[in-house]
C-alpha cells in the first residue's frame, strides 16, 4: 500500500511513521512546495519519496490524506481530483470537521464517496514534521464522522486502520464535534493566545513573563502552537467558537462581579465546582 502525505508536518509525518510502523502502509510520498520541509520529511523517515507535483504525488497511491491547515483543504482536494485512482481512499486529519467535509465534497466533486475523515485528537503545540513520532497517537481518540455519500466501506477502512495504528475511534456527527471542539480545544487556544498577547505588549512585559510560574507555563503552553493552523480553525468554526467565547465572557463577567463585591463564598464554589469537575478527568494516553 503507498500512502500520499499532502502536507507532511507534525500530525501528516506523524501519521506517516504510526501507520507504516502498523504495517498498514508500505511506503510513502510526501507532496509539499517547500524542498527544504519535503528534505526533513526524507531526513526524519517520514516519507520514502518526495514531490512538488501533486500528479506525481496522488496517481499511484492507495491512501491520500489531506494533513494542511484547514482552510487550504478545499485546494488540496481541488488539486487532488483529477489524478486519484478510482479505487484510492482519501482522508484527512483537520481539526474541524464541517467546513473541511464540505470543501471535501466541492473539491472531491464525484470522487467525495471515495473519502472519509478522522480527525485524531492528539498533537502538540510544536509544528513541522521536526517534532513528528510514530507513537503520537498511541491510545490516542480519533473522531470519525461520518456523513450523507460517504461510502461506509471507505469509512470502515479509515476507522479499522486508526485502531491498527493503536488509536480509539469514536463516531459523531460533524456538527456534534464542531460544538464540542470549539468547546474544549478551540476557546482555550484562543485564551491562551490573548492573555500571552496582552501581557507581551506591556511595557515591562519581559520583566514579568521572567516572573512567570507553573501554572502561567501550563496555562500557556498551547499559545506556542501554529498561528496559521489556529487562525484557520478559528475561521473555519467561527460561529461554534464564538458562541463559546461569548459564554466565557458572561463567565468571567460574573466571577469580576464577585471580586469587586468581595462576594468569597460565590467565588470558592465556582472554584469549588471546577476542582471537581477537573480533578475527575481523566485524558487518554500517554
Ligand atoms: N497540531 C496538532 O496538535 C493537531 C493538528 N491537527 C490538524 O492537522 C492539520 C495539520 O496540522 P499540523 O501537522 O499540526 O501542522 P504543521 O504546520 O506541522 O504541518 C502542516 C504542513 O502543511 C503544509 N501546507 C500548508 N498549506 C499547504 C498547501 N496548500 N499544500 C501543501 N502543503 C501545505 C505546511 O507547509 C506544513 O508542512 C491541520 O488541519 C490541523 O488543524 C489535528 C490534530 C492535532
Ligand atoms: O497541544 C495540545 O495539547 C493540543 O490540544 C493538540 C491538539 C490540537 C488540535 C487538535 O485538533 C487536536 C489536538
Amino acid at each position: 500500500m503507498k500512502m500520499a502525505v499532502i502536507g507532511c508536518g507534525l500530525i501528516g509525518g506523524s501519521m506517516a511513521l504510526s501507520w507504516k510502523r502498523a504495517g498498514i502502509v508500505d511506503e510513502v510520498i510526501a507532496f509539499g512546495h517547500n524542498p527544504a520541509t519535503l528534505q526533513k520529511a526524507l531526513d526524519k523517515g517520514a516519507a520514502d519519496t518526495v514531490t512538488t507535483s501533486m500528479e506525481e504525488a496522488v496517481k499511484d497511491a492507495d491512501i491520500v490524506v489531506s494533513a494542511v491547515p484547514v482552510e487550504a483543504m478545499e485546494s488540496v482536494f481541488t488539486e487532488m481530483a483529477p489524478f486519484l485512482k478510482s479505487d484510492a481512499v482519501v482522508t484527512d486529519v483537520g481539526s474541524t470537521r464541517q467546513t473541511v467535509i464540505a470543501a471535501a465534497r466541492k473539491g472531491l466533486g464525484d470522487k467525495f464517496h471515495q473519502y472519509a475523515p478522522a480527525h485524531p485528537i492528539a498533537g502538540g503545540e510544536m509544528p513541522g514534521v521536526d517534532y513528528a513520532s510514530a507513537d503520537l497517537f498511541d491510545e490516542k481518540v480519533v473522531i470519525s464522522t461520518p456523513d450523507e455519500g460517504m461510502d461506509p466501506k471507505v469509512v470502515t477502512f479509515i476507522e479499522e486502520a486508526w485502531r491498527k495504528a493503536g488509536a480509539r475511534v469514536q463516531a459523531m456527527s460533524p456538527l456534534q464535534h464542531d460544538l464540542t471542539f470549539a468547546s474544549v480545544s478551540h476557546l482555550p487556544h484562543v485564551l491562551a493566545y490573548a492573555l500571552v498577547d496582552m501581557i507581551a505588549r506591556e511595557e515591562n512585559a519581559q520583566e514579568k513573563l521572567k516572573m512567570a510560574g507553573a501554572g502561567f507555563r501550563d496555562f500557556t503552553r498551547i499559545a506556542s502552537s501554529s498561528p496559521v493552523m489556529w487562525r484557520d480553525i478559528c475561521l473555519s468554526n467561527r460561529e461554534a467558537l464564538s458562541h463559546e467565547l461569548e459564554r466565557y465572557r458572561a463567565s468571567l463577567d460574573t466571577l469580576q462581579k464577585y471580586i469587586d463585591e468581595s462576594d468569597g463564598k460565590a467565588l470558592e464554589s465556582v472554584f469549588e465546582n471546577a476542582v471537581r469537575n477537573r480533578r475527575g478527568l481523566v485524558f487518554p494516553g500517554k
